[in-house]
């Protein structure tokens, strides 16, 4: 059994991305993987047709059959911080729902892959103040850091892993995401691995989104310390 959450520095560093090609990855050695998403902000409109781009990615490249129901829990029309697309909606989130959703699910996949909601200080609710972090702590799984690899994402990168250690949450090691192959980007990726010494795996920015498919972690750092 594998239970991880793919956290990251921000919103929008790829987070789905990474849970993406993870369960991908995870499916080619033919375990059963649920990718889970407990909080979603931010419907998206197709067609008349309302949707959340993060579990709909999940099914898009999913290599087996998802039972949608099982990779979500809360999901809020503002593409806001949860705590205030909750308010938006009159609602609350409940961890103790989620915790027990991850309970349940942790039985029934051997991977279970639980993607974060923006950065790791986001609250999913204010009186009193509840970040993701508590949640990430609470569940007690270990975590996969997802980062960019441009300018700014050292100090990001360090503080996230510190507010982590803090915390004495686990971290298997580090997606360094959307690289450019430009010097700085390495320069930025060599700094943060002498200074962690983590596991990691770096992801090409893509030209199109269904390139994911041709991509796999298997010949990397991380994907040993996940397998
Ligand atoms: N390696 C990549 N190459 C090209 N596009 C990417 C890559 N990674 C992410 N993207 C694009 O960047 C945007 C943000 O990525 P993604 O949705 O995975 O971020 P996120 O961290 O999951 O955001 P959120 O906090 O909303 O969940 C998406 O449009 C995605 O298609
Ligand atoms: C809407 C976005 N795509 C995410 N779902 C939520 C991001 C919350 C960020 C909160 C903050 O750090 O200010
Ligand atoms: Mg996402």
């Amino acid at each position: 059994m594998q239970h991880f959450w793919v956290v990251g520095t921000d919103t929008d560093v790829g987070k789905t991305f990474v849970t993406t090609i993870l369960m991908r990855t995870f499916q080619k050695f033919n375990k059963q993987v649920l990718p889970f998403k407990p909080v979603q902000t931010g419907v998206l409109t197709s067609d008349n047709d309302l949707y959340y781009y993060d579990t709909t990615m999940y099914e898009r490249y999913s290599q087996q059959t998802l039972l949608t129901n099982d990779t979500m829990c809360y999901c809020y029309k503002a593409p806001a911080s949860p705590h205030y697309a909750a308010q938006l909606e009159n609602d609350h989130i409940k961890p103790e729902v989620i915790i027990e959703r991850i309970q349940q699910h942790s039985q029934q996949y051997e991977v279970m892959i639980c993607e974060g909601a923006g950065g790791l200080y986001v609250p999913l609710h204010r009186q009193p103040i509840y970040y993701l972090l508590d949640l990430v702590k609470a569940s007690q799984l270990a975590t996969v850091l997802v980062t960019k690899t441009g300018l700014g994402t050292i100090n990001h990168t360090l503080l996230a892993l510190q507010a982590l250690n803090n915390n004495n949450i686990t971290v298997f090691g580090i997606v360094f995401n959307g690289f450019e192959n430009t010097q700085l980007e390495q320069e930025n990726i060599d700094v943060i691995i002498a200074q962690t010494q983590l596991p990691f795996a770096v992801i090409p920015k893509l030209a199109k989104e269904q390139d994911l498919e041709n991509l796999t972690l298997e010949q990397t750092t991380l994907w040993e310390a996940l397998r």
